[in-house]
């Protein structure tokens, strides 16, 4: 496979049973041949996507100490700001040429995950990122429960199987900022190459070239989204539950040509992670004579927990 399959939810969103399922065939042989997709017909509107990335590039704009001063220590990076080359992808030993922020669950009040994840930081700077970062928060959200959804009939689970463990789900919305290369970067690349940890990811389109997914023949190839469509891939975690029947594809993101130092690079990944209890133990129906087990049972919350130490991001 050469090129990422361009799938629309609105098939799937139809009420015409055909068209669903057709939608779900596709996403599913994509899943099980290289792990991405281009998803039209989403939630998250083009004027929003716009704002966001109006007020993500602001935000990066801000003086570093000002910056600084939303780096909460204690909480493995996951709200509020993290430095520039803090991260540092699985197995390599240079950090990523970039900085991020996540925005994490907006929980109703009494929800017993308030005890469990951190808190929300504001920007007091720019009240604008807080407000449109929550909106695209639950528009990528409820994009990713209907992917979950025709996942779990291709799956051959109830369709409403995912709902139970991602409504308040650990996800977060990172706004990335990959500055200008300013000297020779000594074998650091923007994003070394990784799987994704959680169960889905659903990149914005819009942020031009430089993702690169690598297919079976261990080939890289450009992964470009339309400007209406939004990258969604298979993260680790959906690999393991699936016993790697759906594929979490290694991706990197490339430095760019000499010519193009000088630019900065935005990009607004969703992470969409379970509440930390779920299991990711293999499915029964994915695992037979054909496809033994391949990975130790775990949790959710171990398993991120355990790759957060990996990512440099919590110091053991
Ligand atoms: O910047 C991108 O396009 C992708 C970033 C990515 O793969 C990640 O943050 O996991
Ligand atoms: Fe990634």
């Amino acid at each position: 496979m050469k090129q990422i399959p361009s799938v629309d939810l609105r098939d799937f969103l139809s009420g015409d049973p055909e068209r669903k399922q057709k939608f779900v065939n596709e996403i599913g042989k994509a899943y099980e041949e290289i792990g991405f997709v281009a998803l039209k017909g989403h939630f998250l509107d083009e004027k929003l996507v716009e704002e966001l990335y109006e007020e993500v590039k602001q935000f990066f704009e801000l003086p570093v100490a000002t910056k600084q001063k939303y780096e909460i220590p204690g909480i493995g990076g996951q709200r509020g700001y993290v430095g520039f080359g803090k991260e540092t992808a699985k197995g390599f030993k240079k950090g990523d040429l970039k900085e991020f922020w996540h925005f994490g669950q907006y929980l109703e009040e009494g929800s017993k995950y308030s005890e469990v994840y951190p808190d929300n930081v504001e920007v007091a700077e720019n009240p604008k990122f807080n407000t449109v970062g929550k909106e695209a928060f639950k528009m990528l959200e409820k994009t990713g429960i209907y992917v979950l959804r025709a996942l779990s009939l291709h799956l051959g689970l109830d369709e409403f199987y995912f709902d139970q463990f991602v409504g308040e789900g650990n996800s977060i919305l990172r706004p990335i900022h990959y500055p200008p290369i300013t000297s020779e970067p000594d074998n650091a690349v923007r994003a070394a190459a990784h799987g994704d940890i959680n169960l889905i990811t659903l990149l914005m389109g819009a942020q031009g070239k430089g993702l690169q997914v690598m297919n079976h023949d261990g080939e890289w190839i450009d992964a470009i989204a339309q400007p209406d469509e939004l990258m969604i891939n298979v993260g680790d975690m959906l690999s393991r539950l699936t016993n790697n029947k759906l594929k979490s594809t290694i991706h990197q993101v490339v430095n760019p040509p000499r010519e193009m130092w000088g630019t900065s690079r935005y990009s607004i990944p969703f992470f969409m992670h379970p509440v930390g209890e779920m299991p990711l133990n293999a499915l029964e129906n994915c695992v037979d004579e054909n496809h033994p087990k391949l990975y130790e049972d775990t949790t959710a919350g171990d398993f991120l927990y355990e790759r957060l130490v990996e990512l440099g991001l919590i110091k053991i």
